[in-house]
């Protein structure tokens, strides 16, 4: 099976360290949901996995073999992120032409129907795009890399409702056609809900979890009903945050039993992704973490 592993990884800027012990191994043929709060380190992860940065300490290593200078891992792994490194006086065309060059294939028939999907003039300049459009680029790019691991840092950044959509439902055509691994940093945690199939989410320059996403979702639970009933029900289980309103109170809880009876008046439902991550990554006083 193959395997992007790191091992304890740390890294610093200045005096700030960002990661401080970083473990995870993400496999073949998955999605990650590569979550975390603003600032938190998804980026310099990302950017660690690829060799844009090297790590103070630890190691990544695909199949077993260090990433760091190791060209033919780098070849394996591609980095789709916020800037544009491509020459701005070069026209979409070039950059579809250099990649292949860098990485010896690419989709020419997946890069045509997605030209075509999202309307790109590939005769333009860089310069000349919209945001929108300069994401678009970089995201068939992405998409029709040979790599076995795709990593999409913020992907949809400037790209409106519709083609966020259309954007999933690409991803999802060609991950089911092509299966290899996509690690997804966002902040639209319930657009890609559906498209995860795995969540880590990165706190204080750790993970604190790794989760199958489905697992996830069957964890959380917000049961609704009279305070003291509910606070009685609740009194063996994680609650991550009350709400209460007059003499109602809603728990967002973790792991709360299923098989145990409700009383009356009480209601059990389902938080989605978004919420969770919301509850799960909240600091105790409740203002949001960094
Ligand atoms: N090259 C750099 N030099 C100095 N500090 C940096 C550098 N790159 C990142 N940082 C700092 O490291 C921290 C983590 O940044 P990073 O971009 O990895 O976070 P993130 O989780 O991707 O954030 P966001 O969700 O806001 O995009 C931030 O405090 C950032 O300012």
């Amino acid at each position: 099976m193959t395997e992007l592993k790191v091992t304890n990884v740390a890294k610093h800027f200045g005096r700030k360290n960002v990661l401080s012990g970083i473990n995870v191994t993400f496999t073949d043929g998955q999605i990650y949901g590569l979550l975390g709060r603003n600032g938190v380190g998804k980026s310099t992860l990302l950017r660690l996995l690829n060799n844009r940065l090297l790590a103070d300490r630890g190691q990544i290593t695909l199949d077993g073999a260090s990433v760091v200078d190791n060209e033919a891992a780098q070849n394996r792994i591609f980095l789709m992120s916020a800037e544009m490194l491509y020459p701005a006086e070069q026209k979409v065309s070039w950059v579809f032409k250099i990649t292949k060059q860098l990485y010896g294939d690419f989709d020419d028939a997946l890069a045509a129907h997605l030209v075509s999907v999202f309307h790109v003039d590939t005769t333009s300049r860089l310069s000349r795009l919209s945001t929108g459009y300069k994401t678009l680029v970089k995201l068939i790019v992405a998409l029709c890399v040979p790599c076995d691991f795709v990593l999409l840092d913020e992907p949809v950044l400037g790209l409106d409702a519709p083609n966020r959509q259309l954007f999933y439902q690409e991803l999802m055509a060609t991950f089911t056609d092509r299966p290899r691994t996509f690690i997804i940093a966002t902040h639209l945690i319930e657009e890609i809900s559906q498209l995860v199939n795995r969540v880590v989410v990165i706190e204080r320059g750790v993970v604190t979890l790794d989760q199958d996403a489905d697992e996830l979702r069957q964890r959380g639970k917000m049961v609704t009903g009279p305070a003291a009933t509910v606070r009685d029900w609740l009194a063996d289980v994680k609650v991550l945050r009350t709400n209460a309103l007059g003499g109602v109170l809603a728990a967002y809880t973790l792991d709360a039993p299923l098989e145990k009876p409700l009383p009356a008046g009480v209601t059990m439902e389902a938080m989605n992704l978004q919420q969770l991550f919301i509850e799960l990554t909240r600091k105790e006083d409740g203002a949001h973490a960094r």
